[in-house]
């Protein structure tokens, strides 16, 4: 038995799909439990949260929306605990065929006195609605008059909590098959659905909360074989930071990160890089930007090694000026592209030829969706993409679109590059070629603002240039920038509301963030 912090842990990590939890629970139904008292534990537990959440008598009337599967036989059994709680419990129940199990619990529900309703409007006045319609069963388009009464929900302000996702969700993909109930809670039963980590899905589900009910991991282990869909936990992120050194060791062993970014016209994105590098602590940067930018970035950066290239009549780097000595291959990582414009196409030519673990973001991609991904099959060196939907787009025309499943998407877009792929948004993706998938589970629409995704990509290019050394795969450290990244955003959100994160009061918060996550 694992100790229960471990377990939850761990946990938290696995994301599943519907065909998954299938298998998970077959198995323990096979092994014998039976599912009659499984429903009655998960009901249970989701009961006792509604009363810690939602305590009577301030919430009295509570009304239970009731699908034929299983996840309305859960609804069921916390319409059954609410009711000897005290609670007045109303039942919306708009199919009569029941499974056997749901039918059975919806009469002795029945027989309790507990009214049962084919219409929505009876429900109107309730304090509280659970969501019990459908869950990982989902299979279809909802059809009228289901349709229509979901609809009238949207019209009502009372709390909805949904019981494993909100009823219409496609469990894997998010997608709102038809209509879906927007909850204000989603209590998760036993593992985190892949749906609920998709972009599409978040208005639908509001806080969401993973209600464990004890699944034995072996059993998750036997379903889950690599590749996998993971969370990235603060545990898992911060497992990757580089947070302590060796007591000897020398700026040139923390790794060298060659940053190269900005134009006369795009200065701002060469700082806000160099500000993101900065927090990951690398031990030593170097700054490549066009000539013109010098001043700038040695009266921001003191510490950092400011390289002046000759530039373009624009004011583009038109060719890397690195110091005597100096080639590409002498840093541990290089990350370029914000603010580059694409007269910078003969650089990215260079660094793609190079052997050197790189970061491309912004015009890095630009430049290289002309060029064409195939060309980064040939690299030696580790290649980490970081596009949101328009760049992601344009590099990966006859990929899934990032729209709809960003799962299915991102771990395309990987294994046909041969590069990681991070896939930027509300819930950041991140793929290698070999398929494994980590999805970001918190951020904040504060972010949602330019220049952000220039702080990322410096961040993510000191990470990287300090773990070349550590053997830490690299899209571990890239789902690592992400968290970090946004991690930074909530809190600077927290104490400055969700319009005082400037992608610069940003950079001031990824040290802070960091302190308080690590203690
Ligand atoms: N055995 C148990 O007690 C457990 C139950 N759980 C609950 O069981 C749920 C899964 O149960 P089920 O597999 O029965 O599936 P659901 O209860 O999610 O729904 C399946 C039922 O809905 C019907 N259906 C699907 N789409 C429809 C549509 N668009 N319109 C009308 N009917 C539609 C199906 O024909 C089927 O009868 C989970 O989400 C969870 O709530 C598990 O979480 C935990 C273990
Ligand atoms: N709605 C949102 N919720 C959370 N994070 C978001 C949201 N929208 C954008 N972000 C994050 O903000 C950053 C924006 O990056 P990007 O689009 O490259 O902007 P820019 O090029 O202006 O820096 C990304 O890290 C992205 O994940
Ligand atoms: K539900």
């Amino acid at each position: 038995m694992l100790p229960e912090r471990s377990r939850r842990k761990q946990i938290e990590q696995v994301v599943v799909t519907a065909e998954q939890m299938r298998q998970i629970e077959a198995r323990i139904f096979a092994a014998g439990m039976p599912v009659a008292a499984l429903m009655e534990k998960v009901g249970g537990a989701i009961a006792r949260r509604v009363q810690t959440l939602y305590p009577y008598p301030q919430i009295r009337r509570v009304g239970v929306l009731v699908g034929p599967g299983h996840n309305g036989g859960d609804a069921l059994v916390v319409a059954r605990e609410l009711h000897f709680q005290g609670y007045e419990v109303l039942v919306y129940r708009p199919i009569a065929k029941l499974k056997e199990l749901t039918d059975q619990h919806a009469q002795y529900v029945k027989s309790l006195g507990i009214p049962h309703f084919e219409a929505i409007a009876p429900l109107q006045d309730c304090d509280l609605l659970i969501d019990g319609l459908f869950g990982f069963g989902m299979e279809r388009q909802i059809t009228e008059p289901i349709a229509s009464d979901i609809h009238q929900l949207d019209r009502w302000s009372m709390p909805i909590l949904s019981i494993d996702l909100p009823s219409g969700l496609h469990t894997d993909t998010g997608e709102v098959l038809g209509k879906a109930v927007k909850a204000t809670r989603t209590f998760c039963l036993g593992l985190w659905k892949q749906g609920l980590l998709q972009d599409r899905a978040l208005e639908y589900i509001g806080t969401a909360e993973l209600l464990d009910f004890d699944i034995p991991t072996a059993d998750i282990h036997a379903v889950l074989e690599a590749p996998k869909v993971k969370r990235v936990t603060s545990d898992l992120a911060i497992a990757t930071l580089p947070l302590t050194r060796p007591p000897v060791t020398h700026k040139y062993k923390q790794g060298h990160l060659l940053l190269i970014c900005g134009s006369r016209r795009y200065a701002g994105g060469a700082l806000l890089t160099a500000l993101g590098a900065r927090a990951s602590g690398v031990g030593m940067l170097s700054i490549a930007v066009p000539e013109s930018l010098k001043p700038l970035l040695n009266a921001q950066l003191p510490e950092a090694l400011v390289v002046g290239c000759p530039e373009t009549d624009n004011g583009a780097i038109a060719q890397l000026d690195l110091p005597e000595g100096t080639d590409l291959e002498s840093f541990q990582a290089i990350a370029c592209g914000p603010g580059l414009t694409l007269e910078a196409t003969p650089i990215i030519q260079g660094v793609l030829n190079n052997d050197c673990p790189l970061v491309l973001d912004a015009d890095g991609l630009n430049i290289l969706a002309i060029l064409g991904t195939q060309k980064l099959s040939r690299r030696s060196s580790p290649t980490v993409l970081t596009p949101h939907a328009g760049e992601f787009k344009r590099l990966f025309p006859d990929a899934p679109s990032p729209m709809q499943d960003r799962v299915s998407a991102v771990r395309e877009a990987a294994q046909t590059s041969k590069a990681v792929v991070l896939l930027k948004g509300a819930r950041t993706a991140i793929a290698n070629p070999s398929g494994q998938v980590w999805l970001n589970p918190e951020s904040t629409p504060a972010l949602a603002r330019g220049g952000s995704g220039d702080v990322l990509t410096g961040l993510l290019g000191g990470l990287l240039a300090q773990a070349t050394a550590q053997h830490i795969s690299v899209d571990a450290i890239a789902a690592c920038a992400a968290w970090w990244h946004s991690q930074a955003g909530i809190l600077a959100e927290r104490e400055r509301t969700q319009i005082g994160v400037d992608a610069f009061t940003l950079t001031q918060f990824l040290i802070p963030v960091l302190h308080q996550s690590v203690g």
